[in-house]
């Protein structure tokens, strides 16, 4: 048998080194932050340093469809990295299981998003100065906006902050978001909604990581306005991507405007499946983004952190 390095070998873990004296006394650093809950720990300096080398494949265009423009890497971290990064951020992030009022014709109607949440970032008009007060990007003047009141916004921690390198690395595209959801079983889910406000400029990129069990992602083309007069548009059929631990679809030009996505519930032997985390990051242009991601997944409810004894999330109380 040659000793050639074959794509197998590159999925599995790297053989452990010798734990000498420096290894052992590597203690893990914090990110801290004012408006954080509490410190989160960086990324321990193996994950750290093997995360510069991704995507572990190249990506794959799925453009066969009207409008639809992904970038599919199969994976992008490793499965023996994924299993670690989703345990790793399921036990260091706060969460959070935001309720709020809609009002729809009059009508208000209460809430419950069904999965948990947490988001860090701020849109490009503003930065976090050293100190990491919000301060404006041009002036670098205090910010004093109202939009930053009720919501603090938060910069993105070191562990999520190396993705985000990586990624912006291999897509060419810039985030200044990261938005994490945790469906803890196949009861959590999101309903079809497309990520297209205004807020993040026209053909918004999105890159979105699965960690943790597989579930399914619909994608349908949204309804098209006088169907009757445009017969000559090609028809497009609904798309199922079975999206598993460690892949990347990043959803690119006209795929937020002209598609609908979701992560519908699973019920049966399917339920309790361990969960999963998506992690997106995004690009959000104007301070009205900042304050509708943290609305929607912060809020102003408890904050809740995995309780790694009862298999949780609990309230976290300082
Ligand atoms: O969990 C996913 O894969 C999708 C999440 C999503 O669509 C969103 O957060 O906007
Ligand atoms: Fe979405």
């Amino acid at each position: 048998m040659s000793k050639k390095r074959t794509i197998d070998s590159f999925f599995q873990a790297p053989p452990k080194k010798p734990r000498t004296e420096e290894i052992a006394k590597e203690t893990i650093e914090t990110t801290t932050h004012a408006k954080y809950p509490f410190p989160i720990k960086n990324l321990p300096p193996s994950l750290a340093s093997e995360i510069v080398s991704l995507p572990a494949r190249p990506g794959s265009e799925i453009n066969d469809q009207p409008d639809l423009d992904l970038l599919y890497f199969k994976p992008y971290i490793p499965p023996y990295m994924a299993k670690e990064f989703f345990e790793f951020l399921r036990s260091e992030l706060p969460f959070y299981r935001v309720e709020y009022d809609i009002k729809r014709g009059g009508i208000s109607t209460h809430i419950k998003t069904p999965r948990w949440t947490t988001v860090f970032g701020l849109d490009e008009t503003s930065r976090f100065d050293q100190d990491g007060i919000v301060v404006d990007s041009k002036t670098g003047a205090k910010a004093t906006d109202a939009s930053y009141n009720k919501y603090p916004p938060r910069p993105i921690p070191q562990c999520l902050d190396d993705l985000r390198k990586t990624v912006e690395s291999a897509t060419g595209c810039k985030f200044n978001f990261c938005l994490v959801n945790y469906y803890a079983s196949g009861s959590d889910s999101i309903s079809y909604h497309s990520d297209d406000e205004r807020f993040l400029g026209p053909n918004p990129a999105i890159a979105s990581f699965s960690l943790g069990s597989r579930r399914d992602f619909l994608m349908k083309h949204k309804p098209i306005p006088n169907k009757e007069q445009t017969d000559d548009t090609p028809e497009s059929k609904p798309l199922k991507l079975q999206l598993a631990s460690g892949e990347m679809v990043l959803m690119r030009g006209s795929t937020q405007s002209k598609w609908l996505h979701s992560i519908p519930k699973r019920t049966g032997k399917n339920q309790d499946d361990g969960g999963r985390i998506n992690i997106t990051f995004r690009r959000a242009i104007i301070k009205e983004g900042t304050n509708n991601y943290y609305n929607y997944n912060v809020g102003s409810g408890p904050v809740y952190r995995w309780n790694t004894k009862t298999h949780e999330m609990t309230i976290w109380q300082s």
